[in-house]
């Protein structure tokens, strides 16, 4: 990872953009809408810039960059056109511990402004390490197209009841439970349809009701190794499972698709892990047996039927078995 991702609260923070022109005014726009106060040094400066940043918190400045211009800044975007003054930006930021962001030579600076996807208050961000932008904004267009555009008010509801949520449930085990089965529901489908007091009131039967959750099994054979060849069931079973048991022969591309703060379970032999897999379930957690090897799944998947029955565990296999 040659960047790490961060969202960075700017509001009421002094902002430095060198440069006036095309690129410059994208910048200002973007920091504009994130509450900062701009200083924009520039011998020319786009009159959208002027229309722009019209109130009193903004400093325009029409001339070339001075290193006073520094002074008192959170961030910096060098955004002229002449490349000396750019890195000349860039050195005196960094001298100053203050990150700068460089529009021609990323590596240069030290930050880099992705494609945004903003739906607030979930924002989306893509960055190619500065290695291909259209490739990042090629990504963010496919994003834009899957994403609804009720995101952000979905976000903003669930926000609204996180401590009534945190106060009917102890664990936070269970709290992500209740989360993930409700952004899945008709909760999520009512905001989508802008049909917000009905999705509030569904919120909160579902709170009122909410029985506490019950261990699922997945067990999910991964023959062909390959991230590419998963199913989308797989794949959001991958991300749903709290506990991952796998075994050696499955592949670190595919591993890595498993939902980060799960816990991974390394397994020589299947049977030896039957009692925890059943134990982890009977704690209510989401467990996933994942292998590249189909004989181990069939073994563990009628050993662990055996264990489980009567005990209405959802079980999903993947593939689907055969008949
Ligand atoms: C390093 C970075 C610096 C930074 O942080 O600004 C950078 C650098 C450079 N961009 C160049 C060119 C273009 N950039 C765009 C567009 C965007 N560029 C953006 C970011 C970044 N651009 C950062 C890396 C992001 C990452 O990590 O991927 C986006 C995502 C965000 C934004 O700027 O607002 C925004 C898309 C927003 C969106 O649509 O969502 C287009 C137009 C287009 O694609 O339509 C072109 C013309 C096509 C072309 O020439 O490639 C050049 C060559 C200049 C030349 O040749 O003269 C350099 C310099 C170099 O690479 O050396
Ligand atoms: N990061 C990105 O997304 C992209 C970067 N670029 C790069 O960005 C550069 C700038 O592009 P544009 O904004 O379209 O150029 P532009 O010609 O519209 O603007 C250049 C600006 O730099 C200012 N400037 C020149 N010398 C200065 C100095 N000493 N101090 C302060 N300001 C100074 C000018 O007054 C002008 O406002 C291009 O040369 C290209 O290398 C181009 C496209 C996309």
């Amino acid at each position: 990872m040659d960047y790490l991702p961060l969202f960075l609260d700017v509001k009421n923070q002094r902002c430095l953009v060198v440069g006036g022109g095309d690129v410059a005014l994208r910048k200002i726009r973007l920091l504009h809408s994130a509450g900062a106060r701009l200083r924009v040094v520039a011998p020319e400066i786009r009159k959208e810039v002027y229309a722009f940043l019209s109130g009193s918190h903004h400093e325009l400045k029409e001339r070339a960059f001075h290193p006073d211009d520094l002074g008192g800044v959170a961030l910096v975007i060098a955004s002229t056109d002449n490349h000396a003054v750019n890195q000349q930006v860039a050195e005196r930021a960094k001298q100053q511990g203050v990150f700068v962001n460089v529009i021609d030579a990323p590596e240069a600076g030290n930050a880099i402004v992705p494609a945004i996807i903003d739906r607030s208050p979930v924002m989306v961000a893509v960055s190619t390490s500065g290695t291909t932008p259209v490739l990042a904004r090629l990504l963010r267009e496919q994003l834009e197209s899957v994403l609804p555009n009720g995101l952000g008010q979905l976000a903003a509801l669930a926000g609204e009841y996180r401590g009534l949520v945190k106060a009917r449930f102890d664990s936070i085990h269970d709290r992500r439970h209740f989360w993930e089965e409700t952004l899945t529901s008709d909760v999520a489908e009512q905001v989508y349809a802008a049909q917000l007091e009905q999705a509030r009131s569904t919120l909160e039967q579902r709170l009122a009701g909410a029985e506490l959750s019950s261990g699922e099994l997945y067990l999910i054979n991964v023959a062909h190794n390959d991230p590419d060849e998963l199913t989308f069931k797989a794949l959001r079973l991958m991300q749903k499972a709290e506990t991952v048991f796998y075994t050696d022969d499955v592949s670190k591309a595919i591993m890595a698709l498993c939902r980060r703060d799960a816990d991974l379970i390394a397994v020589k032999n299947a049977a030896e892990h039957e009692a925890l897999i059943i134990e982890h379930i009977n704690n209510g957690r989401r467990v996933l047996f994942i292998s590249a090897d189909s004989a181990s799944l069939i073994t563990i998947s009628s050993n662990l039927s055996t264990l489980l029955a009567n005990k209405n565990v959802p079980v999903h296999t993947i593939p689907t078995p055969r008949l």
